[in-house]
């Protein structure tokens, strides 16, 4: 295992990736002031490795030869060899410093890039939730669903701010109002009960359409979660808009409990590649309602702001702030850094 390093600045030219299961997108910091140079995204599966990747779509369209590297990724990192979650790809950060050049390569969690993200996010690039105010120096959360349900704390203390990458997205959620009750039974529990990524995902929004359209004797026509979400916008179809109209439901109560757990009075911000599909349901009461409804600290939960973000490359854009300025950040590095 690499030796621990404290967080000390990485060499320019940087090297920074967002590696999902389905895309991998990339783009080099030249030095701490200049815009990030973007690549065009690559799909995972039309590569081997991502040593290949990098190869191919960086370093042979560029003359800039990155030194260091720093990688978000879906899922854990506790040796030298990462596989990824979603995809084939395993990232050996010791070959890509003896192969590619790096001489610094640092790996962090994708929800960890989320959460890095949302520590000064350009207005441009939020849309606020509700009409609750301005963020505050002050902790946030970010829960982005997708494929899967991620969730960050972004602790602020100390003046630095500490990203807190959890298992977020595995939290219980019960039925509550009395149609739950009617519809939480349609649900499959895995190993006896029913978490916030089984609700608030892709899958999750086929999930709870199934469990609808089982409650109200009907049969299921959509098999794809982006059919329920633009019927639902379109208002073409009532089941469609009570499942989003639960989906929002459901995130605004996930959303209001890590925002208790981590005393987030800086904000909560919605991620992930379906937040901002769906903005017009979100500003509908549901999402709010849900989020405030959190008895006895309902008047705490109306002064916390909401919002989705927009930023194509929101997660990009986290390692970039790092980058620039790791000692605003107090990010565990411990066993993640590899040096040549
Ligand atoms: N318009 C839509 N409405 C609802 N769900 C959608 C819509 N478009 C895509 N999805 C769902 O969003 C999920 C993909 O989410 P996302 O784009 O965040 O991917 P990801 O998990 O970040 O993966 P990667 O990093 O590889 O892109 C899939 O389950 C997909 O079905």
């Amino acid at each position: 295992m690499p030796k621990p390093l404290e967080n000390e600045q990485l060499t320019f030219p940087i090297l920074i990736g967002d590696i999902g299961g389905t895309n991998a997108r990339f783009s080099i910091l030249v030095d701490a002031y200049a815009e990030p140079k973007q690549f065009p995204n690559v799909h995972t599966a039309d590569f081997t490795t991502i040593d290949e990747a990098i190869q191919v779509t960086v370093l042979d369209k560029t003359s800039i030869q990155p030194r260091s590297a720093i990688l978000a990724i879906a899922g854990p990192i506790n040796d030298d060899e990462i596989p990824l979650t979603n995809c084939d790809w395993v990232v050996r950060p010791k070959a890509m410093i003896s192969d590619l050049g790096f001489s610094d390569v640092l790996v962090v969690n994708d929800f960890e890039a989320q959460a890095l993200a949302i520590a000064s996010p350009a207005e441009q690039y939020r849309e606020p939730i509700g009409e609750h105010g301005e963020t505050s120096l002050a902790s946030r959360v970010v829960l982005g669903p997708g494929t899967g349900l991620g969730v960050a704390g972004l602790v602020h203390a100390q003046h630095m701010w500490f990203p807190v990458p959890g298992e977020g997205g595995h939290v219980d959620v019960g039925p509550r109002s009395e149609r739950d009750y009617e519809i939480f039974p349609h649900l499959t529990p895995i190993e006896g009960r029913i978490s916030a990524e089984q609700l608030l995902c892709g899958r999750g929004i086929l999930n709870i359409y199934g469990a609808v359209c089982a409650a109200s004797g009907i049969e299921p026509v959509y098999k794809d979660p982006a059919e329920v979400t633009t019927n639902a916008l379109s208002g073409a179809d009532p089941v469609a808009v009570e499942t989003i109209s639960l989906f929002s439901t459901y995130l605004g109560r996930v959303a209001g409990d890590m925002a208790l757990i981590f005393m987030a009075r800086g904000g909560v911000f919605l991620a992930g590649g379906i937040s901002q599909k769906i903005i017009p349901a979100l500003k509908r009461p549901e999402f709010r309602q849900a989020f405030e409804d959190k008895a006895p600290h309902s008047h705490l939960m109306k002064t916390i702001p909401t919002f989705v973000v927009t930023h194509p490359q929101a997660a990009l854009s986290g390692l970039a702030t790092y980058a620039r300025t790791p000692g605003s950040f107090g990010l565990a590095t411990d066993g993640r850094r590899w040096r040549g």
